[in-house]
């Protein structure tokens, strides 16, 4: 899930929930509204990086929002949508302050191209805590290759760090003062990736109102990180290949090609030689990009990093709780990190220590703060809640719960291919990634 939280305005409540659905699958979190009264109230409460709003509305609408924010928080940036018709007013709102415009109808390619372009780059300055000998040697080798200009694909399970790891090849290759794009392949749906990574001309398909650069372009000079590269689909993959073998890109409905200077990371949890021996991933580009393979072992596997890991989190989580000081770890808290078995690795860890920090009192985290399985967390509030829960709430729970089960062992049945568990589910590719996001955004660790 991208760390970037955006607010949608739009009384349309059809069209709100399409839009909605394009940003949630594209991993940003979203709350939505109906009206920019309701917009404000929302803005007063929460934090957002990027606000979409319609501009015809009852009410203020969109102009009255836009004249709040340029009193309230003029650095946050807005993104208009508005009908042909009136585009004038939109192209005058630009004026006032708002980023842009977008103009409807528009595909969903625009407006994730859009989204993109205007939010603010949050760039994760994680730097890789490591301790055990195995990491310690991966990253002495990371840091040779990222000397190097050689194609780097990092292997390892869902949440070992492979994004992590991506980052400090870039921190520390000759290219660390140019742009860092990344681009997560399984949670853009497959007919908006290929505008997303080679952009579009103006006029390329509805709503492209103007040209907008892809992420090659946008890595220009820098690093490309083509996260989950598995999930791409086979005729993208051969398009992808080709630009990677010429080093230039044409822009969707475009005819003038454009040279690039980028480097290319990639990133996958599935085993790629696997798959490219089966026909599901090509060959050829496997080669191209496996120049230089590294691995993250499982975090069962490197077990002198799960402390050092967890106080990093501890002092990273603290400070963004606003918990001062940084409580300490007790010594039997200490001993179930260490015991337990980490599935789903680095990140789950990264849960387990945000849950304590939440329920710790006293300074120490103690064995009762270390939640380890989600479920706990659950079956604590369900007990705490159960008078107020009703009868229709209980039910749409467990048929949920149902569905989580269904998922989960269709993908280990699977192998992780969300294409078989979609065919075999009867369920289409996007909804299943929807509802793989919803999973993950409940805690769910899903298999790599
Ligand atoms: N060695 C590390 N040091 C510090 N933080 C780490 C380390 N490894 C992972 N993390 C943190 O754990 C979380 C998961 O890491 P990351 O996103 O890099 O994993 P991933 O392997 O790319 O996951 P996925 O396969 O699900 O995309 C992030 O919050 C990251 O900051």
């Amino acid at each position: 899930m991208s760390e970037a939280k955006l607010l949608l305005v739009e009384d349309d409540a059809d069209l709100r929930e399409a839009l909605l659905d394009t940003l949630l699958l594209a991993h940003y979190e979203c709350v939505d509204v109906g009206s920019a009264e309701e917009a404000i109230i929302a803005l007063k409460a929460n934090h957002f990086d990027l606000v979409i709003s319609d501009v015809q509305m009852e009410g203020i609408g969109g102009i009255g929002l836009l004249n709040y924010l340029q009193q309230a928080q003029p650095k946050l940036p807005l993104l208009l949508m508005t009908a042909y018709a009136t585009i004038d007013s939109a192209v005058s709102a630009i004026k006032l302050g708002a980023v842009d415009y977008l103009a409807k109808p528009f595909a969903p390619e625009v407006l994730l191209n859009q989204v993109s372009r205007y939010l603010p780059q949050k760039q994760n300055t994680d730097q890789p805590v490591v301790a055990d000998e195995k990491s310690l040697a991966l990253l002495a080798l990371a840091q040779r290759v990222a000397n190097s200009d050689a194609s780097v694909m990092i292997m390892g399970p869902s949440g070992s760090g492979k994004e992590v790891l991506a980052r400090y090849i870039h921190q520390h290759s000759s290219r660390k003062d140019e742009p860092f794009i990344a681009i997560n392949c399984a949670a853009i749906p497959e007919n908006m990736l290929e505008a997303t990574l080679f952009g579009y001309e103006k006029g390329a398909f509805t709503g492209a109102y103007q040209a907008c650069p892809g992420k090659f372009e946008q890595a220009q000079g820098g690093t490309l990180l083509l996260d989950e590269i598995s999930e791409m689909e086979l005729g993208l993959q051969a398009k992808l290949l080709r630009v990677l073998q010429e080093r230039e890109v044409e822009r969707l409905g475009g005819r003038k090609t454009i040279k690039l200077d980028v480097r290319v990371l990639a990133t996958s949890n599935r085993d790629l030689k696997a798959i490219a021996s089966t026909g599901e991933f090509r060959e050829d580009l496997y080669y191209r990009i496996n120049v230089f393979p590294l691995t993250w072992p499982a975090l069962n596997q490197r077990p002198a990093d799960i402390l050092p890991l967890a106080r990093h989190l501890l002092v990273k989580h603290a400070k963004a709780f606003n918990i001062k000081p940084v409580p300490s770890l007790g010594e039997v808290a200490t001993r179930r990190l260490l015991a337990h078995r980490w599935p789903g690795n680095v990140r789950e860890l990264d849960n387990v220590i945000q849950r304590a920090l939440i329920l710790h009192a006293g300074g120490e985290i103690c064995e009762q703060d270390i939640i380890i399985d989600s479920a706990d967390v659950s079956m604590h509030l369900d007990a705490q809640h159960t008078e107020k829960t009703t009868e229709n709430e209980g039910l749409g729970g467990e048929l949920q719960a149902q569905e989580h089960v269904i998922i989960l062992e269709t993908l280990n049945q699977c192998n992780g291919s969300r294409k078989l568990v979609a065919e075999k589910l009867g369920i289409s590719a996007r909804t299943l990634r929807y509802k793989m996001a919803k999973m993950r955004d409940a805690g769910i660790q899903l298999p790599a």
